[in-house]
């Protein structure tokens, strides 16, 4: 079997969320696609109905199909402070035509105000790890690892774009959706995440400084965030830039304009545009930038604003990850 679903981006590409459908008679939900995590869970009837205001969610007993987990919890913490957490049924699961008859929904009982604030979303799908699923006291598998039997290759892609649908494919490559060829590095998947080491960076037309960089590949979250001395050197490159404490990061006049940054891949140099940098309005005429500083974090994020500049190959049975131009 394959699959397609198309990625839709929220409000300034904050995140990317693909139709899933859950339970009989399925019940179509837009989740956000999170290569970070590897939970799947939902909006239900079991939160408050405070928290489902502008929602749509799951009714585990409305559905024939679904079965409680009994005795199974999950409670999840997302690198930006946001959570949820609540029980689990096992319930047919449906992405791009591909299905998953005994999929663990991940209900949620309670969630914070960061996803009742964000109707963009009726919950996550994890496409990291079965190893940082949070679901105690026994691990439960992500859809994506469930699905992999079906599949003709344990691969998913990611053609994330700036400002318009993209895709999330499974099962195989879509030759027609990059150019040139697929530079692969070895992941290393220890934390759970898709980790791999980046060999470098560039910033606009100067020079590319090689040095291994360890981040991880998350569609999950929405920015860029590397060393500060990386983000430091392409700052100052950008005229009346600061790193603010009250923004919270580095902002700049809107009129700027912005160099790109340039990612090492191996060989691979992977270029994000400097349009691609300037993520969203701040405050008067300042800007709020694409890419952030990694202080506090420990590790190094490719997020949302350098995926959809690339066409990415997510390889689960090596397990490696992919890169060419989208
Ligand atoms: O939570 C993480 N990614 N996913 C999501 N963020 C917000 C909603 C979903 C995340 C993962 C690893 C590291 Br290191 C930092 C953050």
């Amino acid at each position: 079997a394959q699959g397609s679903v198309t990625a839709s981006p929220s409000q300034y590409d904050g995140e990317y969320d693909c139709p899933v459908t859950v339970g009989t008679p399925g019940v179509t939900l837009p989740l956000d696609f999170d290569t970070g995590s590897s939970d799947l869970w939902v909006f239900s009837s079991e939160l408050p109905a405070s928290e489902r205001s502008g929602h749509a969610y799951y009714t585990s007993s409305s559905s024939s199909t679904s079965k409680l987990d009994s005795g199974e919890t999950w409670d999840i913490s997302y690198g930006d402070g946001s959570g949820a957490e609540g029980n689990i049924y096992i319930d047919k699961v449906t992405i791009g035509g591909i299905t998953v008859t005994s999929q663990a929904v991940e209900a949620a009982e309670s969630v914070s105000s960061e996803f009742v604030s964000d109707t963009s979303n009726d919950g996550l799908v994890g496409f990291a790890f079965d190893s940082i699923n949070t679901a105690s006291p026994n691990h439960v598998q992500t859809w994506f690892g469930n699905a992999e039997a079906q599949l003709a290759s344990p691969v998913f892609t990611a053609n994330l774009k700036k400002g318009k649908a993209g895709n999330y494919n499974f099962g195989y490559i879509d030759s027609s959706e990059y150019t040139g060829s697929i530079t692969y590095a070895t992941i290393n998947s220890a934390n759970g995440f898709w980790e791999f080491s980046a060999s470098g960076y560039a910033v606009g037309s100067g020079a590319f400084s090689s040095q291994s960089i360890d981040v991880i590949a998350d569609t999950g979250t929405t920015l860029i965030y590397l060393p500060a001395a990386i983000v430091k050197a392409y700052y100052a490159k950008v005229s009346g830039s600061s790193n603010s404490a009250s923004a919270g990061g580095y902002i700049f006049p809107c009129s700027a304009t912005l160099p790109s940054l340039t990612i090492g891949i191996g060989s691979y140099k992977a270029v994000v545009p400097g349009t691609f940098l300037n993520y969203a309005p701040n405050t008067g005429s300042t800007c709020f930038g694409g890419l952030q500083s990694n202080a506090g974090i420990g590790l190094s994020i490719l997020g949302d604003v350098f995926l959809k500049s690339q066409f990415v190959v997510f390889n689960q049975g090596v397990p490696k990850i992919g890169f060419a131009p989208g």
